[in-house]
């Protein structure tokens, strides 16, 4: 049988509520990674498989730290011949977040599956055990290969940077809004019906072995008529670069360009994403002159950690805007 390692972070999947009827007012990531595995033995039908915890919280916690600790335990496990795939258990609050983050980082081919839940593991019809169950059976696949890393829930494959949630409360909480699924599983099988063309994985630039920070970056809400105070406050406590979450088609008010412009003119990168959820961000001919990076249709949150990784790379404005196209 292949071998998976499954790291468990907390979060619903692992949440624990006084009563079976509590979906909301629960205790995120208060069981332990043995317990979840113990509570789904059909498992052990598809992959040898043994846990490992490496944090137990709610996943609005999850710092840069804890990311980076994650993506140098997974190149460390997937460079061992003996370990097939890793499965990751996570909060769905920033899922997406670390799952893009992985996939930035993980310099492997073999599969990285995120997998949460949205009932905690002690409500009735929790969904944690059947997403882990799947989740292991995917990380066995040979299938899976080279495909990035995925978040697999309600038996769909989304791509990390596809991926977003959508609903606070609902099981079928994600979607992956503007280019659809990778795939699905079906009888035990990832079943694929596209790929991602962006860059990842084994293709891409970033290192961060050893590393136990990143620069700081900031993301500022853009919001009809509003000022650059925030943005300011961002700079003072140390932002390295910032992204607004732009409205419309990277539309921002006057108050907060005006601000960003000198800071441009001096090399600060601003990255223009939206807080529409799908489209692309196409920057006006004068927005590129005066230094404006477009996430594309990258979100805000996951802009803010590509923009990170960017900046461990070069300070170049227009080499910026080459990684925004590419990943
Ligand atoms: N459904 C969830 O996993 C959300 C619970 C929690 N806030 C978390 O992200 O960890």
């Amino acid at each position: 049988l292949p071998s998976v390692k499954i790291l468990a972070t907390g979060g619903t999947i692992a949440g624990s509520a006084a009563k079976a009827t509590d979906t909301t007012g629960y205790k995120a990531g208060a069981i332990g990674i043995q317990t979840l595995i113990d509570a789904v033995p059909q498992m052990k039908d598809y992959a040898e498989v043994s846990g490992e915890q490496v944090v137990s919280i709610s996943s609005n916690n999850v710092t840069t730290e804890i990311r980076l600790k994650l993506a140098n335990r997974v190149n460390e496990l997937l460079a061992d011949p003996k370990v097939d795939g890793v499965v990751i258990t996570h909060g769905t609050d920033s899922i997406e977040e670390t799952a893009y983050f992985l996939n930035l980082t993980v310099k492997s081919d073999k599969p990285v599956v995120l997998v949460g839940a949205m009932r905690p593991a002690t409500a009735i019809s929790a969904d944690g055990p059947m997403n882990l169950l799947e989740a292991v059976q995917a990380a066995a696949s040979p299938k899976m290969k080279g495909q990035g890393v995925t978040i697999i829930m309600n038996n769909r494959i989304g791509a990390a940077r596809e991926t977003t949630k959508f609903n606070t409360s609902n099981v079928d909480t994600f979607r992956a809004p503007e280019y659809g699924w990778l795939g699905v599983m079906s009888q035990a099988e990832p079943v694929f019906y596209r790929t991602t063309t962006r860059r990842h994985t084994t293709k891409s630039e970033f290192d961060v072995t050893g590393m136990t920070e990143l620069p700081r970056v900031d993301i500022i809400y853009a919001v009809a008529g509003d000022d650059a105070k925030l943005a300011e406050a961002a700079v003072k406590a140390g932002a390295k670069g910032l992204v607004s979450a732009s409205m419309g088609n990277c539309s921002i008010p006057n108050g907060q360009e005006a601000f960003y412009e000198p800071m441009m003119a001096k090399g600060f990168p601003v990255v223009l994403s939206e807080h529409v959820p799908t489209g692309e961000c196409v920057l006006r001919p004068d927005a590129i002159k005066k230094g404006f990076i477009s996430s594309g249709n990258l979100n805000p949150k996951k802009a803010r950690l590509l923009l990170q990784l960017a900046l461990t790379k070069t300070q170049d404005i227009k080499e910026i805007q080459r990684i925004f196209n590419e990943y």
